[in-house]
């Protein structure tokens, strides 16, 4: 019995990947990652790290990250305490969405996370105090592929529904994007 709804988002290539809990008198039992059941949605092989990211501070900003190919990465992205504004941007050289971005409210409560294939930026905003998210990569960490685009660039125009508050030095130093930014060829 499939115990994750998948459905398609408005942008090809993200997909809303719903829990669907086992419930009784003590509580729940939820499935977070299943090879198979995500294998129909384009997650291909083993996952190759898990992360844990927690933020204190309703309002934080982390993101805009991406990794550039051939460490290009499908993520799961699971809100297990709190709640997050969860965004990614299309990056995929030649895609018809090129630079569009997506944004679903995963929480704790709602079940819900977001799939990412490759070729997209990721970042969230938290909505609550102490946000817990889940990651799950396909790819390892790879520093020197890292990239990152200001999630506050004019260019992308998120419309976070908080005011901005932390963000790390990294990310709030990110150049905005020039004309000649061509995304990434998968
Ligand atoms: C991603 C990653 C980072 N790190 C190290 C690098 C830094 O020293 C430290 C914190 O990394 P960062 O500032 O990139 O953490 P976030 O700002 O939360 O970024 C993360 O959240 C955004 C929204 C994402 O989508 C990425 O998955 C991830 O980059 O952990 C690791 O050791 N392993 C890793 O896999």
């Amino acid at each position: 019995m499939s115990r994750l709804a998948l459905a398609p988002l408005p942008l090809a290539g993200l997909l809303r990947v719903q829990r669907r809990p086992l419930v009784d008198e003590r509580g729940f039992f939820a499935r977070l990652f299943c090879a198979d059941e995500l294998a129909g949605a384009g997650w291909a092989g083993p996952i190759a790290q898990i992360n844990q990211s927690y933020t204190a501070l309703q309002g934080t900003v982390r993101g805009m990250h991406y990794q550039k190919p051939p460490h290009a990465e499908m993520k799961l992205v699971t809100c297990l305490r709190g709640e997050v504004w969860d965004v990614a941007v299309d990056l995929r050289q030649g895609s018809p969405t090129f630079l569009q971005w997506h944004a679903e409210h995963l929480s704790a409560d709602n079940g819900n996370a977001l799939l990412i294939l490759p070729g997209f930026a990721h970042g969230f905003q938290a909505l609550t105090d102490h946000a817990e998210l889940l990651y799950c990569h396909s790819a390892a960490y790879a520093p020197a592929a890292e990239a990152g685009l200001n999630p506050l660039d004019p260019r992308l125009a998120v419309a976070w529904p908080l005011p901005v508050g932390q963000m790390s030095p990294r990310d709030a130093g990110q150049p905005g994007m020039t004309e000649e930014f061509e995304g990434v060829r998968l």
